[in-house]
């Protein structure tokens, strides 16, 4: 098992926010999270990068990642943990970049901090890491301003960042909510080909469970800080049985008498 979680609870002050929360993952495997605003998502994708708010703390439970509980790591593990074998892409990754430097310096700087490749070296290997996300013209996107790109190219080099150390999980906190319809289904396909590649497992939090039922393998359902439902996608899908899983899927447009969810 690459992740297994067990009875998570976390707290922001005084105000417990998740409780009892379980799931597990291996190589490979797609996890979604769906559930309404506030439920509770980001707080336990965050939890399980150590990254919550200075208030957020984890009060019970456990995480272990590759067989050892993260919530003992030093800060010199976590920040080993961060960037390599795990990564994170958020809503608006281009929101992350430094708006006055070029793409390229950035992308460099990032390879430079967690590997002992030359400048020229980085540069190559970051010019490849954006042709795999379909990006087109490399050179000249490691020339640009992140205010030059479209969201989905932002996007784009956001993912291939997060992806360049082929991390074990890649964490996606609403990678596509983001973009238009169309540019959502393309940077999913491309996240999931180059995940499968690299056997990255994925723990997606979406409120779209079009997207959830399309990207993931195993799904869990979120409401008010607590799991209602989890399982196989495919069975919660055709079989949902708690009654906020049935409302969300009622949802989800009907085309041709069929649910509309891939
Ligand atoms: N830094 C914080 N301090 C206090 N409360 C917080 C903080 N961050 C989040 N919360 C509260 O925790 C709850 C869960 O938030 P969280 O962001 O995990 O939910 P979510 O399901 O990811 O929602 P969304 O889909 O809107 O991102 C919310 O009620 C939110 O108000």
């Amino acid at each position: 098992m690459l992740i297994e979680v067990s009875e998570l609870s976390v707290s922001y002050a005084e105000h417990e926010i998740v409780r009892n929360v379980n799931l597990s993952l291996d190589a490979g495997e797609i996890l979604a999270i769906v559930g309404e605003s506030g439920s509770g998502k980001t707080t336990v994708i965050r939890a399980i990068l150590g990254c919550l708010p200075h208030e957020g703390r984890v009060t019970g439970g456990r995480i272990l990642f590759e067989g050892r509980n993260v919530l003992e790591n030093t800060p010199a593990e976590w920040c080993r943990l961060c960037g390599t074998k795990a990564a994170m892409v958020f809503q608006d990754s281009g929101n992350m970049l430094d708006p006055i430097r070029r793409i390229g310096s950035q992308f460099v700087e990032y390879i430079r901090e967690h590997s002992p490749l030359t400048k020229q070296e980085a540069a190559r290997a970051a010019e490849d890491m954006l042709r795999k996300m379909h990006l087109p013209n490399p050179e000249n996107i490691m020339k640009s301003y992140p205010f030059e790109l479209s969201g989905g190219m932002r996007q784009r080099v956001g993912v291939a960042m997060a992806m360049f150390f082929k991390p074990r999980l890649l964490l996606a906190d609403e990678p596509t909510s983001a973009l238009d319809v169309t540019t959502q289904a393309q940077v999913v396909k491309e996240m999931m080909e180059i995940c499968r590649k690299d056997k990255t497992a994925i723990i997606i939090v979406t409120h779209n469970i079009g997207v959830a039922a399309y990207m993931s393998d195993k799904l869990i359902v979120m409401q008010a800080g607590r799991v209602v439902e989890s399982g196989g996608t495919d069975e919660i899908i055709s079989r949902p049985q708690s009654a906020y899983t049935k409302e969300l899927l009622a949802a989800v447009p009907q085309v041709g008498g069929k649910r509309y969810v891939g």
